[in-house]
């Protein structure tokens, strides 16, 4: 299964510059990782009980859209921890065999993260929960006649799964993560507070309502907003004196088709296709995913959330509608206004 992502949401890992910059700007400490207060709340109780047990941390999941700081965490786990961090993603996992590779190489106390865990084909996922549950695992040696299982013990470890798609997961696996947390978007706030630490890092001078005007337009998501900060800074360099003012930001932004709203290609092409092909719904989610050539579980998981927490759109039990937002947003008469026009006529 390919899971696409429009180009805003994705980490740019075949730019090496990119993915450069975006580890420069990663956070290392659970202090300079900004808002998410709950789960910050909450592992900084567990992982203080763990080190004070002298225990390792139980596995933990953390679920939510692309960009949101996963990986951020995953690695501050093990920072804050004091403990290596060894990573692999779903799809690399292909035979009990790899993951037999990464778990006999495992040291007590490892971070264990796996990115993309939705991902792990189901004999894997199967081969995982012993080691999980017991830190056990078979292993085939020789082969032919001679081949015999044998049983061996693994190191305590954590296992730290992260997903832009949990409800992909089984239940059996979801219930082996002791801690599963699931990410929000980001307020216009506290992306600003990124912003500003981003610009700060990268050495580049901003205003506070320049800022502000990045993270108003990045659809709650830090990632957006360090990349939207980058090429603003190009504009502001070129067209500007180097400083990144609302004025130079908001027209850098227009520039970049990001528009008033952050709204990226595919939350525009579901929002249209909402109100132009379905008269604003209801329609259900099948419908609506085969309309924009989109896997229906990846915009229910990846891009709804957003829109509906955005009030552009809502989910009905009888499928999903279009909101007033949406209607004013696009310019697009709402069904029942445009009926006040015909009377009006
Ligand atoms: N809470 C935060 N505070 C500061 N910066 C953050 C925060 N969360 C994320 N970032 C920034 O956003 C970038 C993207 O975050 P990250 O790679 O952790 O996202 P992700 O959830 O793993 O995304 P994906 O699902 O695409 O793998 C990071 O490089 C980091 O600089
Ligand atoms: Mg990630």
């Amino acid at each position: 299964m390919s899971e696409s992502r429009s180009p805003a949401l994705r980490p740019d890992t075949n730019d090496p510059s990119e993915s450069d910059i975006e580890s420069m700007l990663r956070p290392q400490r659970m202090e300079d990782f900004i808002g998410q207060e709950k789960i910050k709340k909450n592992l900084r109780v567990f992982m203080t009980a763990a080190l004070q047990r002298g225990e390792t941390l139980d596995h933990v999941l953390l679920s939510g859209p692309p960009g949101l700081g996963k990986t951020t965490l995953a690695h501050i786990v093990a920072n804050e921890m004091g403990a290596r961090i060894r990573t692999t993603s779903g799809p690399v996992l292909e035979k009990p065999a790899d993951v037999a590779g990464v778990l006999t190489n495992l040291e007590e106390g490892d971070v264990l993260f796996i990115d993309e865990i939705h991902r792990l084909s189901s004999v894997v996922e199967e081969y995982l929960y012993s080691a999980m549950e017991d830190y056990r695992i078979d292993i085939v040696i020789d082969s032919g006649p001679n081949a015999r299982t044998v049983q061996i013990s693994l190191p305590p470890f954590t296992m730290v799964g992260a997903t832009t798609r949990k409800g992909l997961l089984t239940s059996p696996l979801r219930a082996r993560f002791g801690i599963d947390f699931r990410y929000d978007y980001y307020t216009a706030d506290l992306l600003q507070a990124i912003t500003k630490r981003s610009a700060r890092i990268l050495d580049v001078p901003i205003t506070d309502d320049g800022a502000f005007e990045i993270a108003r337009r990045s659809r709650g998501t830090p990632r957006v907003s360090n990349r939207l900060l980058r090429r603003t800074r190009d504009f502001a360099e070129v067209e500007g004196d180097g400083e990144i003012t609302k004025t130079i930001a908001d027209h850098a932004l227009n520039a970049l088709d990001v528009d008033e709203a952050g709204l990226d290609d595919m939350d525009t092409r579901i929002l249209l296709t909402l109100i132009d092909n379905f008269d604003g719904g209801p329609t259900g989610l099948k419908n609506l995913a085969v309309s924009v050539g989109e896997e229906s579980g990846t915009i229910e998981e990846v891009y709804e959330p957003y829109l509906i927490q955005e009030a552009f759109m809502e989910r009905t039990p009888r499928g999903r509608v279009a909101l007033k937002r949406a209607y004013k947003h696009f310019d697009r008469n709402r069904p029942s206004e445009s009926g006040d026009l015909f009377e009006g006529e």
